[in-house]
């Protein structure tokens, strides 16, 4: 567990796995902390160095005095990298990491090796959708859409059978600070990067949770299709946090992608589509 002020924040992040290894950074989704990549990590430490953080304002990160955009959010990650000495690195991002994942494709193509989008998109939700929550939360706290936002994130499957692991992610979500959580909000309401990830350059591989309510995966496909080189797979039966239903799959498809000369990435040329399947 480790602490660094980078771009006038402090950001908790933890680096473990085998060093000098391929660099992997993982950026997590909104209400998330590090924790939800604890079974991805058990999988690829051995061969990979890996780097989780939480984002400003969530887990055991400082909430941002100011209000922060996806573009601060890529800056903190690159400030993360210069901390640890990293000039590149294959980035994965998930849902609004995701994101932040392509704002730094496009702006710092040198600093990526690979890219690795999982269950997002260049633009989600509405502005509506986004405000309505920001409200919500600033008002009456996170708990207040916990159950909400839970039924979005896992499939039935996963709410049903490990109902203890069910109840502690809920409560990861719920401790996120209001503040840092309609913060990261106001970022998603305001990004929309459609027009621009056409210019993403790095070798792009796409994860969809085939049952993922959250960014349903006709929408992360959609998102593959504009980004010249990427491959897509959907993970059949994970919702919106495949790394926490699926990680032995999500770490092969890592591995795979980054490890075994991104064969996806090369039979899939030219962002064709794979058909997913439920
Ligand atoms: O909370 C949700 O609805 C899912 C989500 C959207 C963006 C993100 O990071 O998570």
């Amino acid at each position: 567990m480790s602490f660094a002020r980078t771009n006038g924040i402090v950001l908790h992040y933890r680096r473990i796995g085998r060093r000098g290894g391929p660099r992997i950074v993982f950026v997590n989704s909104l209400g998330s902390d590090i924790t939800i990549w604890d079974d991805v990590a058990d999988e690829l430490g051995a061969d990979f160095d890996l780097l989780f953080y939480d984002k400003r304002g969530h887990g055991l990160s400082e909430v941002s005095p100011a209000p922060g955009g996806i573009a601060d959010h890529a800056n903190d990650l690159v400030s993360l990298l210069d901390h640890v000495g990293w000039d590149s690195a294959a980035v994965c991002g998930l849902s609004v990491g995701g994101l932040i994942a392509m704002e730094l494709a496009v702006r710092a193509p040198a600093r990526l090796t690979g890219l690795v989008l999982m269950d997002t998109a260049a633009r989600i939700g509405t502005l509506d959708a986004w405000n309505a929550r920001i409200d919500a939360v600033l008002q009456q706290g996170v708990a207040a859409i916990g159950d909400q936002i839970m039924e979005r994130w896992f499939s039935p499957g996963y709410r049903n059978g490990e109902p203890d692991a069910f109840a502690g992610w809920q409560r990861m979500l719920e401790r996120t600070p209001a503040a840092g959580y309609a913060d990261t909000c106001r970022a998603l309401r305001d990004a929309d990067l459609t027009e621009t990830i056409g210019g993403i350059s790095a070798p792009t591989l796409v994860i969809a949770g085939a049952r993922d309510l959250s960014t349903p995966p006709e929408l992360v496909a959609d998102t593959a299709r504009r980004i010249p080189a990427a491959a897509f797979r959907a993970i059949a039966g994970a919702g919106h946090l495949p790394c926490i239903e699926r990680p032995v799959e999500v770490a092969s498809l890592l591995r795979e992608f980054l490890f075994q000369g991104r064969r996806l990435h090369v039979a899939e040329q030219g962002g064709r589509v794979a058909a997913y399947q439920e």
